[in-house]
């Protein structure tokens, strides 16, 4: 079946449908991974986007059970340039179209990925629709132009209650704006007992937890349409150790004062070069987010900028030592890879070990 992808600058691409016929509208937005797809279309910050890949040939190694990162997709749309639908992989378990047609998500194929990726760098990341409809295109232009954006992605996926994953070590307690399932992973991992809590935790819930430190999570949207969450930062900021994670970093920046930006086409993908300013060391991140932390703002809020993107200087991890708080742009849980980062994770481990021994200290005195 004939499917259209329109954008709202007018630009009209038609290809072919598959995964579910729905009409569906969303921020349409690249990912330059060369595979991951699994991983991307199910990390819970592309809720509400539609995610076109930049590699060419999506679908050949199928779905499996162990690669998703969330129970279920929440992107509004898959583009693709050749979607196979033959998948030959020990591990697959199903079809990207079966996937996408469970959860009413629609599909468009033979699309010129890289027309569409050079259009949103050149003119920023744009709504648009994926539809089957033959309706003249200036109805449908009319109508994706009228059609809302959403803006409240956190609630939609954020857990409705707390829940752990128990362990014997540290205390984390994770707030889960839309927490990737990499994260979790890491920390149990590390032996970590940790309770996951919705994204609307407040900072007396979060004390009652007695936690050895605070992780705050990834997630989909503009940071500033969770005042709450900010204000709840702001409270419990230096009573625990903290690590913040893409959208947990953005709201760790806001919760200091500093101030976020909406970038023109954002970074997405695995191959994304990041710079740690101490060591002068490169990192290759995966990547996916559309706002950063605006540089400018940063002085006197007492953060300090870590880590700075190769490609456009952009702030990608920040600290504030006094209060034991660290954080980064980009995912250091991977999923898909590069694992180049994931001593972060052990670095949190380190700083939650020594404020837990200054807290044995003080006690004994
Ligand atoms: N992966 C994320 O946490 C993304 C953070 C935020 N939604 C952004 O797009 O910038």
């Amino acid at each position: 079946m004939r499917a259209r992808l329109i954008l709202e600058d007018g630009t009209e691409c038609v290809g072919t449908a598959f995964g579910a016929t729905t009409e569906s509208v969303g921020e349409v937005v690249f990912n330059t991974g060369l595979t991951g797809y699994q991983e991307v279309l199910s990390d819970p910050s592309y809720c509400g986007q539609i995610v076109t890949m930049t590699y060419p040939l999506i679908g050949n190694y199928g779905i499996n059970r162990d690669d998703f990162e969330a129970v279920r997709p929440y992107i509004h749309g898959f583009v693709v340039r050749e979607h196979c639908d033959t998948p030959s992989n020990w591990r697959s378990a199903g079809t990207l179209d079966e996937l996408l047609k469970a959860y009413d998500i629609p599909g468009i194929a033979g699309v010129d990925t890289r027309m569409l990726t050079r259009k949103i760098r050149y003119h920023g990341t744009m709504k648009g629709m994926i539809t089957t409809s033959e309706a003249p295109l200036s109805e449908l232009l009319d109508s994706l132009r009228r059609a809302p954006l959403m803006n409240d992605q956190v609630a939609r996926v954020s857990t409705k209650s707390v829940f752990s994953c128990p362990g014997t070590g540290h205390r984390v307690v994770l707030v889960d704006f839309g927490a990737k399932h990499g994260i979790l992973r890491e920390l149990t991992k590390r032996n970590c007992d940790v309770v996951v809590v919705p994204h609307n935790v407040t900072a007396a819930e979060i004390r009652r937890l007695h936690p050895d430190g605070i992780l705050l999570s990834n997630g989909p949207g503009d940071p500033k349409d969770v005042p709450q969450a900010i204000e709840t930062i702001r409270e419990i900021l230096g009573e625990y150790p903290l690590f913040g994670i893409c959208l947990g970093h953005q709201l760790f920046a806001l919760a200091s004062g500093a101030d976020t930006v909406k970038m023109k086409f954002g970074h997405r993908g695995g191959n994304h070069p990041v710079k740690e300013l101490a060591t002068g060391r490169t990192y290759i991140t995966s990547q996916n987010h559309s706002y950063a932390v605006k540089a400018e703002s940063i002085p006197g809020t007492g953060l300090e900028i870590t880590h700075v993107a190769l490609n456009d200087g952009t702030v990608e991890g920040l600290r504030n030592l006094e209060k034991r708080a660290f954080s980064v742009q980009y995912h250091p849980e991977a999923a898909p890879g590069p694992y180049d980062t994931g001593y972060l994770f052990d670095q949190f481990l380190e700083i939650m070990d020594t404020a837990k021994e200054e807290r044995a200290h003080a006690k004994a005195r």
